[in-house]
């Protein structure tokens, strides 16, 4: 049996057919009612219509943030599913955040969860956090990889409260991010070529001290939130991921939602995300 591409050469192809944009799914209750859409499971199913009107297939990937689904119960989930399948059919890449973390075993019931054929959500990607230690998800970067997909560590994030631990020194002299990105390039490293089945979650928000962490990550994706609410704009992506530029995943969800519910206004709003995410992939 051929093995599946990886989600890294589907991204690219991708990205260069569209945009590398990845447009964030967040229906919040705050967001169901601007959008005068009840809170419930219909509700969100109402919002995900629209979403999959307005975005149909000019993104490169659909980041829904599981949250806001599983707050409506089993029912939300099935909302979920259908739109991760939706947006599968429609050729874009779905990336589920979940930012799970555990211990070996339960991470094992995790990736089988999100990754490989037959799974509820058949993600192309998803989002894990490495707080009980990156050892804990080497099966579940396996099994991306054999899936053909990518699971992104969050490694510097976007929200000013994560930098005093990400940022801690170790007894070795290496922060707790430049520790987890060492171990993400080597996971890559040891995949084979153009497999690179860890990815990296780094925000669009961060100083330019943090340039050394993305080195250190080597051939790594990035998927850099911050872009729009909080604060950070695609000229920032510039100066921190000089180089670089192929790897990144700008992504941004409030500030393109909120230009809902009317779908000509959230086509015009993707585009406004879509357009600078091509310019900078290309380096213009
Ligand atoms: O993994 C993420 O997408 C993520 C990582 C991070 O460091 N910061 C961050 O805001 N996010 C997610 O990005 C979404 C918010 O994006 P904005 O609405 O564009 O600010 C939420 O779903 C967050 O969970």
């Amino acid at each position: 049996m051929t093995s599946p591409q990886s989600f890294a050469q589907r991204f690219a192809r991708l990205a260069d057919e569209r945009s590398p944009f990845c447009l964030g799914v967040d229906p919040s209750k705050d967001l169901l009612a601007r959008w005068g859409l009840p809170d419930t499971a219909k509700g969100l199913s109402d919002f995900c219509e629209r979403i999959l009107d307005a975005a149909g297939d000019s993104v490169a990937v659909v980041k829904p943030q599981s949250a806001f689904f599983e707050r409506h119960g089993p029912s939300g989930l099935l909302v979920l599913q259908s739109l991760m399948y939706r947006f599968k059919d429609a050729g874009t890449l779905t990336l589920l955040d979940v930012k799970r973390g555990d211990i070996g075993t339960t991470m094992d019931a995790y990736a089988e969860t999100v990754f490989g054929a037959g799974s509820p959500y058949e993600a192309d990607a998803a989002t894990f956090t490495a707080y009980l230690g990156l050892g804990a998800l080497v099966k579940t970067i396996e099994r991306a990889r054999a899936s053909g997909a990518c699971a992104f560590l969050v490694v510097r994030s976007s929200n000013p409260e994560g930098a005093s631990l990400q940022t801690s020194m170790g007894a070795d002299g290496r922060t707790v991010a430049e520790v987890l990105a060492d171990g993400l390039r080597e996971l890559n490293e040891k995949a084979g070529p153009g497999e690179l089945p860890a990815g990296a979650v780094m925000g669009a928000t961060l100083p330019a001290s943090d340039r050394g962490v993305v080195k250190r990550l080597g051939g790594a994706l990035m998927l850099t939130p911050g872009i729009g609410a909080q604060g950070a704009g695609f000229d920032d992506l510039k100066s921190l991921f000089a180089g670089r530029e192929a790897q990144v995943i700008p992504t941004a969800t409030r500030s393109v939602l909120e230009a809902g519910p009317d779908v000509a206004s959230l086509r015009a709003a993707i585009q406004r995300h879509v357009e600078p995410a091509r310019r900078f992939r290309m380096g213009t």
